[in-house]
């Protein structure tokens, strides 16, 4: 997705393409490269992990691993999408930290009533969003965290419900402060 950023050095000189693995030097050509090689790889089994940060970076890496060096690594350059900026690079760890810190233990979130699971990780998913941890990929790694924290609470999850353009406006929205219907997306799907 187009980010507005800074001079960035992952950029392939003289062009605002982010260097690739697969040494592609425009726009689209890396865009569904970079989408077929996340589908293989979202089909793939993902990285077990304890439902953590390190879990969440495991995953990134995981997904973007055949396209970008960095995969699983956190951005060092600022970034925002339609005049919003995201979280500071150098204050990236301690928020993301603090976000899985507050959302607490997975296992315990997992017991409340689904309405309160979808408050609480929709909560949790917008102050992920919020950090930006990555590059790129950061919408899709949500997602598959998403799905992660459903099955851990025991959800059969309904995969048509997300409807990618609903998300996205629910997600702009959450930044601005209201999370509800991100909460009402979430509990639809886990319902
Ligand atoms: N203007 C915005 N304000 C806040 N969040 C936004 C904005 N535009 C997009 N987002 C969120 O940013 C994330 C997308 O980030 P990024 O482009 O790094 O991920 P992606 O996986 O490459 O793209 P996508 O999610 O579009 O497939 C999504 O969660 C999306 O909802």
């Amino acid at each position: 997705m187009l980010y507005s950023a800074a001079d960035d050095p992952l950029w392939v000189p003289g062009t605002t393409v982010l260097r690739n693995l697969l040494d592609i030097t425009d726009q689209e050509t890396l865009d569904e490269a970079e989408l077929a090689l996340f589908l293989i790889r979202a089909d793939e089994p993902l990285p077990a992990g304890k439902l953590d940060v390190a879990h969440y970076l495991s995953i990134h890496r995981h997904l973007f691993q055949d396209v970008y060096e960095w995969a699983g690594e956190i951005r060092s350059i600022r970034v925002g999408k339609a005049g919003n900026w995201f979280c500071y690079p150098e204050y990236i760890q301690g928020n993301l930290a603090r976000a899985f810190r507050e959302y607490g233990d997975p296992d315990v979130v997992a017991e409340l009533p689904p309405a309160e699971f979808a408050r609480c990780t929709a909560h949790f998913l917008a102050e992920i969003n919020a950090v930006h941890p990555f590059r790129e990929g950061n919408g899709r790694t949500q997602l598959t965290f998403l799905t992660l924290l459903a099955a851990n609470a025991g959800y059969a999850v309904n995969d048509g419900v997300l409807d990618p353009a609903e998300v996205l406006s629910a997600m702009i929205e959450s930044f601005g402060g209201s999370e509800d219907r991100l909460a009402a997306l979430i509990l639809a799907y886990i319902s």
